[in-house]
């Protein structure tokens, strides 16, 4: 699913209209219904109370004019409360002139800021993707209200204050939504940590924009959803045996850590690759061998940490990172896995696939020179505190995007930036956000998860470099929201998303 711009999403709304031959209030109305219909699944009547809808001057106020007659219709109660303005635009004075007299209306002013009971169902049609600047003055003044009443604010398209694909200053006032509905597709906006607690839960309702034309705009931005991976898994075929779904290598663990080593297996065994080796300290032997029966293991000269690199041959993919530690040894062996890695392998012609996480990539991040190293395709698996090790400190999400995408460019390689909407940053430019996962995820182990998934996937033949790192990066998520419906979010743990994550690939099959 793609991501657009505000200014996009304007142009999408008229290439819509001329396209299904709507005047633009006929969409209005399609939005409002579609609001509505939410709304109605939501609340009864009875739940709802008296609902206030709070309209600003633009289309985003005449999509709550236009819900609150279409609620009364529904039986409802409603008043609505609209904030002066010396332009209105012209839909909204068509809503306001069909607004039913039975809807209480009042002109909002500073001394006649609405009464908001706490607990109250107020929707939030005061600015939509139309604001050209921060809010100031009554409007500010208006939200700020809202904020301190306590009430149940749903957002119609966007919370008003919030820019759909840029940052508003730090002061500025913003509603706090407890649920936002929006239309068509997900903004920007949506995806970032810094707008979480405006957006409250969000949900995209269809309202029948013109596909042609979201397919026809480039966009850097997409949203990784269930459409976007089906079919992604390719079918096991019949005569295949364990040479057809790759011989992964994985480099992990350290004293103290082998239960990293242990996760990433476990995980890397339940994606389908064909045989996992698995190279570890001296220390691990007896623990990896045990609690992973079906992966092979080679031991390293050095008891606690990684000092070797094994022979790479027969392998079509390496992971590196999980509970390494950062011995200045380990640090030698990520070196000559870097450069071993790049040489073009005999039976594809391209560079050794790698997944790099946790320590490789602190290591990586002390020693930046070896980033000219990375072979074409390398996946680095950051979390926001690694990545910026391995860049600069981030002024704010949207800068932090920007760094992302540079760095993918300037590597050629894809960077899966973890977070509540993990996003992956292709060589091309191109940044997906994924819809799957769980705050439940938020627990150690849960990175080295990831990595086993995408270690398997990358040995993979069939998958491309992207395929199998956007689909990696869903499964996981998926994998994690099958596990907390068993254990719940906080009873949670990394183990839980491994043990699930054969039942979330079977949804594939
Ligand atoms: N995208 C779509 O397909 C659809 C959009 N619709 C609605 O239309 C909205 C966009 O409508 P508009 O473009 O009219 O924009 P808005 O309703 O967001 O507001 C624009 C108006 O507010 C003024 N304004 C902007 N920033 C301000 C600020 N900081 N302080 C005071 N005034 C400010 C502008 O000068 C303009 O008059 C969407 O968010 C959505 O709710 C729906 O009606 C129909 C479908
Ligand atoms: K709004």
């Amino acid at each position: 699913m793609k991501i657009l711009s505000a200014a996009q999403t304007r142009e999408l709304d008229q290439a819509t209209q001329t396209e299904q031959r709507l005047i633009s209030v006929e969409l209005m109305e399609r939005a409002a219904s579609a609001f509505v219909a939410w709304l109605s699944s939501r609340y009864s009547s009875a739940d709802a109370g008296e609902i206030l809808i709070l309209c600003g001057p633009g289309n985003n106020g005449g999509d709550g004019l236009a819900v609150a007659r279409q609620l009364l219709q529904r039986g409802y109660r409603v008043r609505v409360a609209l904030l002066p303005a010396t332009r209105h635009s012209p839909d909204w004075q068509h809503n306001r002139q069909h607004l039913p007299k039975a809807v209480p209306s009042s002109e909002i002013s500073t001394k006649k800021l609405p009464d908001i009971a706490a607990g109250a169902l107020v929707i939030d049609a005061l600015f939509g993707t139309g604001l050209s600047r921060p809010l100031a003055g009554l409007a500010a003044t208006v939200v700020t209200h809202l904020n301190q009443a306590r009430a149940r604010v749903i957002a119609i398209d966007i919370p008003s204050g919030l820019f759909a694909d840029q940052s508003q200053p730090a002061d500025s006032a913003v509603v706090c939504a407890q649920h936002t509905v929006s239309f068509g597709l997900p903004k920007l906006a949506f995806l970032l940590p810094q707008n979480a607690e405006y957006m409250g839960e969000w949900s995209i309702e269809d309202i029948g924009l013109s596909q042609k034309f979201v397919a026809d705009t480039t966009t850097p931005w997409h949203y990784t959803n269930a459409a976007a991976v089906a079919g992604a898994l390719p079918v096991r075929p019949k005569f295949s045996h364990k040479g057809t779904f790759g011989h992964a290598l994985l480099l992990a663990g350290s004293r103290g850590k082998m239960g990293a080593a242990v996760l990433a297996a476990g995980a890397c065994l339940r994606s389908g690759v064909g045989l996992l080796t698995a190279h570890i300290p001296g220390c691990g032997y007896d623990i990896f061998q045990t609690s992973q029966p079906e992966a092979m293991c080679l031991t390293d000269a050095k008891a606690d940490f990684i000092s070797e690199l094994p022979k790479l041959d027969g392998y079509q993919a390496v992971g590196i990172g999980p509970g390494l530690g950062q011995d200045a040894a380990s640090l030698a062996v990520l070196r000559q896995l870097l450069k071993a890695a790049a040489k073009p392998t005999a039976k594809t012609g391209k560079p050794l696939p790698l997944v790099i996480d946790a320590d490789a990539l602190n290591l990586l991040g002390q020693h930046r020179e070896l980033l000219k190293l990375l072979p074409e395709n390398t996946v680095l698996t950051p979390h926001p505190k690694e990545f910026e090790r391995l860049t600069e400190p981030a002024r704010d999400d949207y800068h932090r995007l920007d760094l992302l995408r540079d760095f993918a460019v300037q590597h050629h390689c894809l960077v899966v930036l973890k977070g509540a909407c993990t996003c992956l940053a292709t060589p091309e430019g191109e940044l997906h956000f994924n819809n799957t996962g769980n705050p439940g995820m938020a627990t150690g182990g849960s990175g080295d998860v990831l990595t086993g998934i995408l270690l398997a996937l990358r040995a993979h033949a069939q998958l491309s470099p992207f395929e199998a790192v956007r689909l990696g990066v869903y499964a996981h998520g998926r994998a994690g929201d099958l596990a907390a419906t068993h254990s719940g979010q906080a009873g949670l743990v990394a183990g839980d998303i491994v043990r699930h994550i054969g039942p979330a690939l079977k949804e594939w099959e």
